[in-house]
């Protein structure tokens, strides 16, 4: 990113948002507004969840429903396959439904089938939704590029009763994928460094970034004890904008730093492959605060509320408990090439100040561990 310097301020945003309790039920009537034959890309999961809401939510609106089933991995050759399926049935409109990685492949598909693209989401995981680009990966499941869209969604719709139901870790990774937000926008400020929009941030991306951070500070543990019992309370309300609104524009338009640049790192060992998105990040936000040599009592605070939520906050966790050298090195490569995010940094850190600083997070997060009572973290188990 840090090779094209940008001199104009951007901010992006899609058309719409609509966020609550039986969300999906508008779906049918909300996506009509768009287009008149719709393709929705999903997991069998996700369709057995929704298809009865989406069946009534699409007859009562008049619109035709139809499903195409998504491979699990955003790759390029699946959005290739997904746009080509719109092209050769004449879908004028594509809804990713699910998580991020669902969302982003139709994203994908709808640019190269060159028709809008809406984002459902059913899980609060990431700040996908709401943004103009898509993560592509390997078939492997390794980050690849980002790939940027001239818009962003038409339309975003999340629906907190779903998100309620589902596994309170989704949620829990969507906190970690925001709280990262503020971490990341503001090591940008003062700074020439890009955005993901191409410009330089805007106050109000930076701001919404800083206002996801707050709600999340004050609502997600609440948030979190309340979907465990799969309740949807003024908490879940507050933290699923912040995760997927406020995160979506505040990343976008205020610009990501090392956090992410770590994530996607983290990605190109095997050994991580457990983690979500979100859970990664927050390995990647406890590396750019010690790579930045923020405050000590901030860093700790972080650890512990993040090991709070659910989160991990130890190389052990991830995977990573008994990594030597070598393999915190490709981790490291692939967090610093020349087009990640981690040069927008307002420093330049050498590849040993970021093995270090990862390497670092092992004794922090430990000890944090121990503070909120959580005991020794746990390795995944291999197979
Ligand atoms: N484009 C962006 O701006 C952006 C931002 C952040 C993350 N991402 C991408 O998002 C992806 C990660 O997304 P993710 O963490 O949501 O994971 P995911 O999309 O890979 O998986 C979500 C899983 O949850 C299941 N699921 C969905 N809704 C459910 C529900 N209500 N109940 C139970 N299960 C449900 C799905 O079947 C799926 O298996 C990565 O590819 C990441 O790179 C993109
Ligand atoms: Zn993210």
């Amino acid at each position: 990113m840090a090779s094209n310097t940008p001199s104009l301020r951007v901010f992006a945003s899609p058309d719409r948002y609509v966020q609550g309790r039986g969300a999906m039920e508008q779906l049918g009537a909300l996506v009509g507004k768009l287009g008149y034959k719709p393709l929705v890309l999903t997991d069998d999961v996700v369709r057995d969840l929704v298809d009865d809401t989406l069946t009534r939510s699409f007859k009562e609106a008049g619109v035709p429903l139809t499903f195409e089933r998504f491979g699990g991995v955003p790759t390029r050759a699946e959005s290739e396959r997904v746009g080509e399926v719109i092209e050769e049935n004449g879908h004028d409109v594509i809804v990713g439904l699910g998580g991020g990685a669902a969302i982003d492949a139709a994203k994908a598909a709808g640019d190269n089938a060159g028709v809008p693209w809406v984002s459902a989401a059913t899980v609060a995981s990431t700040d996908a939704p709401t943004s103009a680009l898509s993560v592509v990966y390997t078939e492997e499941g390794a980050f690849e590029s980002y790939r940027f869209y001239d818009r962003n969604p038409a339309l975003v719709v999340v629906d907190t009763q779903l998100v309620a139901q589902a596994p309170a870790a989704f949620l829990a990774a969507g906190v970690g994928d925001a709280l990262a937000t503020w971490i990341e926008a503001r090591a940008l400020r003062g700074t020439d460094a890009p955005n993901m929009v191409n410009g330089l941030p805007t106050r109000a991306g930076t701001a919404l970034a800083q206002l996801s951070w707050d709600i999340l500070w004050e609502s997600a543990l609440p948030a979190l004890d309340a979907v465990e019992r799969d309740l949807v309370t003024p908490d879940v309300e507050a933290v699923v904008e912040a995760t997927t609104l406020l995160s979506g524009l505040g990343f976008e338009s205020g610009g990501l730093a090392a956090a992410h640049a770590v994530h996607d790192g983290l990605t190109a060992v095997d050994e991580t492959h457990h983690l979500a998105h979100g859970e990664k990040v927050n390995i990647g936000s406890l590396t750019q605060l010690l790579l930045e040599g923020a405050a000590t009592a901030e860093v700790e605070e972080f650890a512990e509320f993040t090991a709070r939520a659910g989160l991990p906050t130890t190389l052990t966790e991830a995977g990573l408990g008994d990594a030597d050298d070598a393999l915190l090195d490709r981790v490291v490569e692939a967090a610093m090439t020349p087009e990640e995010t981690i040069h927008n940094l307002p420093f330049t850190p050498s590849h040993r100040d970021v093995r270090d600083a990862l390497r670092a997070v092992e004794g922090v997060g430990r000890r944090a561990r121990e503070r909120a009572g959580l005991g020794e973290p746990e390795a995944p188990e291999r197979n």
